[in-house]
């Protein structure tokens, strides 16, 4: 059987080292390209890549994605900073080139998609939810993919499950002392030198409190999902959101 061509964009950085060694270590991929700023994206399309790997930046994700998508390359995006807006330019892009598959994995280990699973499962029942997320201090964007995305599934089931409004009796505070506010969940944004990536969810209800942590000690924990996303992204066209989709989480 042929293996699967994979190129991975941003490969000198700290995840995309690790994804060239865990693409070089698959038996069933061969790693046909690794592209740093500067190299040119015609690369791709002379090693005859399948499946772009792009873990770069948010200002390069999108140029990035616009060119595999026009040459019809699959995509397995890490790469964070996703707005309403980068997804519809996305959305555009794949309307015109339907057979490619994009993923986009706020987060690639299985700890932290748990984590958003166990969160969104569990925010209807406090009356209070706040997260904290805690990263190297040379992570460009905050609050993180992650962090975004958990408050957003948060604030997604507790109006599906029509909760009240959090209580929160603060009216005066230094900018930035309650958080970012996304989509009304407190997002806290910790930057420590020796920390990777951590995250909180802290709920509380009456005499209660339920705190969710995930750790990320290593990038390994990013791999095996990594791979997971190379091997069914090219047989899942369009824009699938989250790893959770290729997993059977029951
Ligand atoms: N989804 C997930 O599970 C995870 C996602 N991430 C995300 O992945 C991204 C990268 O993180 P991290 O590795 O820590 O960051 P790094 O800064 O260590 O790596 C990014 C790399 O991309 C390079 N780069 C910049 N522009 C381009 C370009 N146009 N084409 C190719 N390469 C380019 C950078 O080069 P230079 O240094 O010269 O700028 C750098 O080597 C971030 O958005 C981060 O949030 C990280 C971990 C897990
Ligand atoms: O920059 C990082 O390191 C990470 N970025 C992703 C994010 O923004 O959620 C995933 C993980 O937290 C590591």
């Amino acid at each position: 059987m042929s293996k699967l061509r994979v190129a991975v964009l941003g490969a000198k950085g700290r995840i995309g080292s690790e994804a060239v060694r865990a693409v070089e270590a698959a038996e069933d991929l061969e790693l046909v390209a690794a592209l740093g700023r500067g190299d040119k994206l015609e690369t791709l399309v002379e090693a005859e890549a399948q499946v772009v790997v792009e873990l770069t930046n948010p200002g390069a994700v999108m140029g990035n994605l616009d060119f595999c998508v026009r040459h019809g390359i699959h995509a397995v995006v890490g790469t964070t900073g996703w707005t309403d807006d980068r997804l519809a330019q996305l959305h555009t892009s794949l309307a015109a080139s339907p057979e490619v598959g994009v993923l986009i994995a706020p987060n690639f280990s299985i700890g932290a998609v748990l984590t958003m699973q166990f969160a969104q499962q569990a925010a209807r029942f406090f009356e209070s939810v706040e997260v904290i997320e805690l990263h190297h201090p040379n992570k460009a964007d905050a609050p993180s993919g992650t962090a975004a995305r958990t408050a957003q599934l948060i604030a997604a089931a507790r109006k599906e499950a029509g909760s009240a409004p959090q209580p929160d009796a603060t009216t005066t505070a230094l900018d930035g002392a309650r958080g970012a506010d996304v989509d009304g969940i407190p997002v806290h944004s910790v930057r420590l030198r020796g920390l990777l990536a951590h995250q909180e969810v802290l709920l509380g209800g009456e005499g209660e409190t339920l705190t969710i942590r995930h750790d990320s000690l290593h990038h390994s924990s990013f791999m095996p999902g990594i791979l997971l996303g190379v091997r069914r992204v090219v047989t899942t066209p369009g824009l699938t959101m989250g790893l959770e989709n290729f997993l059977d989480l029951g």
